[in-house]
């Protein structure tokens, strides 16, 4: 299953920067890990903002839901998430 999820980075201001160097590191590591083994299949950065688009290629709700639960950034991220099907006008393949 597929879906686009957009995650916006909203650091506390007053953390200290090695602090958020720290777990910027952790999940760049984490989503590097993620990308390799096929399940983070595109990670867009949104030019002008601390805002990524990614497409995930998981088996369901609950392993995409496991995936997202568990980025190092993901007390200080806005996170949507939507659903995504293959378009009947597309000239590639069901696999993104
Ligand atoms: O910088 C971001 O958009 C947050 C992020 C997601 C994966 C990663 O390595 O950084």
């Amino acid at each position: 299953m597929l879906f686009q999820v957009q995650m916006t980075v909203k650091l506390p201001t007053d953390m200290p920067s090695n602090q958020a160097a720290e777990i910027k590191a952790k999940e760049k590591a984490y989503s590097q890990e993620l990308q390799h083994a096929g399940k983070w299949r595109h990670l867009w950065r949104v030019a002008g903002s601390y805002e990524n688009v990614s497409v995930f290629d998981v088996e369901d709700n609950a392993e995409l839901q496991e995936i997202i639960s568990g980025l190092p950034l993901f007390p200080y991220m806005e996170i949507n998430v939507k659903p995504l099907c293959r378009h009947p006008s597309s000239v590639h393949d069901g696999d993104a």
